[in-house]
Order: structure tokens, then sequence, then C-alpha cells
């Protein structure tokens, strides 16, 4: 009998500390909480990491879900706080492939168990989240340490603070609170000695679309073609009659690229508003009766006119990008031009999208070819694959 206690206690004392070592053990990174699309070429490339961090509550994963996972604003009221580091890929499209690492706001990532510099290595822009309603004296703490730490690290990150929650400011004490926070974060850094790190401000609400727009310019930094892209939309509307161009992931409604002229927030928004009618529309009715079919390909095309004499013009690019343009009602009559104009522009992007593909195999030769150089442990060469 008792040998059986002792074996219960054994047990059961085995159980507790498997379960502590799983739950409270080192910070885990919880893997692809969406799946990866392995047809997609890219998709098992090394990605760009972007990290979101901030303190507890300041919006992170609301930010995520809102922008990656069309969650409705109201609907984060209800998310629970993160407790382990969730990775995401974010591969929509030829050119938007990333991966998103938002952060618990509670972890101690200085924690010597933690390897803070595999993390910043990796990474292409640290996103810090501060909330704006709240006192933020502990978020420019926390952010200075951050920062700090990153930059000794990888010095070639991108620091994107986010003014987060500004839904609740008047227009004034967004303006007052944003220099605020840019001063002293920046006076920060100089006494430390470190006036070169470049912080980049935003004002942000998951209420609006800042959200998106922010998140647009911090993932076109990440993107090499960038200028490529935007020399292309500079030679189409100067050659077709077009105000203003955006090149759309459909999915997020990031918009990767745009055309050198100023961008508003209202152009912006109508835009999104334009992605989302024409993706509901097809998904109601673009759909085979059976239910197969996808409700964006080579056919999906809209025109919108507004009553202020401008058309919006939506034209599919590639299986996840879209563009759309703001054409006057006089200029769209040469409807034809711009037609021919987008088919060339269509042309050379994918031309763009053939010699990133070309340069990332050669990548992944390359590492290949390296791994196989390596010795095996036993010091043997390694055979051919
Ligand atoms: N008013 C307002 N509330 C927001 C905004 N973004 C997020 N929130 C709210 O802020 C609360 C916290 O959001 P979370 O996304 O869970 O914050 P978090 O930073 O991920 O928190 P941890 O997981 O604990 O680190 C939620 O109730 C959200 O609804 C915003 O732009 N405006």
């Amino acid at each position: 009998m008792c040998d059986f206690i002792y074996l219960f206690i054994y047990l059961l004392v085995g159980w507790l500390v498997g379960w502590l070592i799983l739950e409270k053990g080192s910070p885990q990174v919880e893997r692809s909480c969406r799946v990866l699309d392995f047809n997609d070429p890219f998709s098992t490339e090394v990605k760009p990491r972007i990290l979101l961090m901030g303190l507890r509550r300041s919006g992170k994963s609301s930010i995520q879900k809102v922008v990656f996972h069309k969650m409705s604003p109201n609907e984060t009221l209800f998310l629970e706080s993160t407790n382990k580091i969730c990775r995401e890929d974010v591969s929509n499209s030829s050119f938007v492939n990333f991966q998103i690492w938002d952060f618990p706001g509670q972890i101690d990532f200085f924690d010597p168990t933690f390897d803070y510099e595999m993390i910043f290595r990796g990474t292409g822009a640290l996103i810090f989240v501060i909330d704006s309603q709240d006192d933020y004296m502990e978020a420019l703490a926390r952010l200075h340490l951050t920062v700090t730490r990153a930059y000794k690290v990888n010095p070639d990150i991108n620091f994107e603070i986010f003014i987060h929650k500004v839904d609740g400011l008047s227009d004034d004490h967004k303006i007052e609170t944003q220099r605020d926070i840019h001063q002293r974060a920046n006076d920060d850094l100089a006494d430390a000695g470190l006036e070169k790190i470049h912080l980049s401000f935003y004002l942000t609400s998951i209420y609006d679309h800042s959200i998106f727009e922010a998140f647009s310019k911090v993932v076109q930094k990440l993107i090499p073609q960038l200028p490529t892209l935007e020399n292309l939309l500079n030679i189409f509307i100067s050659n077709s009659g077009i105000e203003k161009a955006f090149l759309f992931d459909v999915v997020s409604k990031i918009y990767i690229a745009t055309d050198s002229t100023p961008v508003d927030m209202q152009t912006y928004e109508l835009c999104c508003d334009m992605i989302d009618v024409v993706i509901d529309i097809s998904c109601i009715y673009g759909l085979k009766d059976d239910g197969t079919g996808t409700p964006y390909d080579k056919e999906s095309m809209a025109i919108i006119k507004l009553n202020n004499t401008t058309v919006l013009y939506l034209k599919e690019v590639t299986k996840f990008l879209a563009l759309v343009c703001f054409v006057r009602e006089e200029s769209f009559e040469r409807k034809g031009l711009i037609d021919y104009n987008f088919h060339c522009f269509r042309k050379a992007i994918q031309e763009v999208f053939e010699v990133r593909m070309k340069v990332v195999r050669s990548r992944k030769h390359q590492s290949h070819l390296q791994k196989n150089k390596r010795p095996t442990p036993n010091g043997t060469p390694r055979m051919p694959l």
C-alpha cells in the first residue's frame, strides 16, 4: 500500500514538473498562427521579421488581428492577454513576405535564458507600441532599453514607434502627445550618446485607417524593390493622365507602393473601401454555385464614379496585388490608353518579380551548397545530394 502511495506521489510530482517546464519555462514561440502557403515560391525563404513590442495592454495583439485577420476593432475588447511569443508568417503577395512576432507585454526579454540576440539579429523592423491614453513614462523607459539593446545587436533595424489608441484624444492633444513622446525618446537617446539611432513616429488607432497606413509604411521599408515599384507607378500615371495610384496587397489592405505625389488619408480610405466592396461582392456573387473558385482573379476589376468628377479604377495585377487609381472623368474617357499602359505596367511588375525569384533561388542554392560543404560531426565530408 505504502509503495502505491509513493508511486502516486512520484507520478504527480513528475507531471507537475513537466507542466511547469512547458507552461512557465523559458518563453516559447508559438509557430505560425497562420498556415504557410507552400505553393508560394517565397514561403520558404528567410523572411524579414517585424517585432511587435510594448507594455501590457498597449494594443499589440489588436493591431495584428485587425490588420492581418480582418478582426473588427470592437472584437479586440475580448482579446486575452498574450502569454507566449506568437509568430505569424505573412506570405500574402510576391513582395509582402515577412514574419510578425507578437511579444507578451509582461515578458522579460532580457532574462539570461532568453536569446534576444538571436531575435534581434534577424529583425527588419521593431514596432514599439505606446498607449497614448495611459501614462507613458514607463513605456518610454522600456522603449529606451529595448532600442539600445536591439541597436547593439543589429544597427540595421528600423525602429517604428506607434503612438497608439489616439482615437481617444482631441486633435490638439494628439499633436502635443506626439511632440512630447518624440522629444523625450530622442533626449534619452542623446543622453546615452546614441543620437544616431533614428526613430519614426506614427499616430495610430485600430478604429480608423491610420493603423493600415502606418503598417504600410513599415512594410514598404522592408521591400528592396520599392524604388523600382515607385518609378514604375510614376511613369504609369504621368503617361495615363492619372492623379494618384496605389499598389495594394488586397488581403491586408497594406499599400506596398504609391507614386511620388503626397498621400492623403481620405484617398487611402477610399481605396480601402473600394477593395472591401470588390472582395465582398465577388465573394457573394463571384463564386460558383458549389462555392469553388476565387473571389479575386485575373478578371477582377471595378470602376466607381464619385460625385466629384473623380473615377476610382481598380485592376488585378497579380494573385494578391491590385492597382487602385484616381482618375478625373475627362481623363477616363481615354480608358483605352490607360488599359494599354496598365498592360505594360503589369508586364514590368512581373519582370521585377522574376528577377526577385531568380535571386531567391540562387540564394537558396548557395546556402544548400554551403550546408553540404560543412563536415559532418565525425569529420567526414558530406555526400553531395
Ligand atoms: N481605444 C482603443 N483601444 C484599443 C486600440 N487598440 C487596442 N485597444 C484595446 O486595448 C486593449 C488591449 O489590447 P491588446 O491587443 O490585448 O494589448 P496587448 O498589447 O496585446 O496586451 P498583452 O497581450 O497583455 O501584451 C483591448 O481592450 C483593445 O480593445 C485602439 O486603437 N484604440
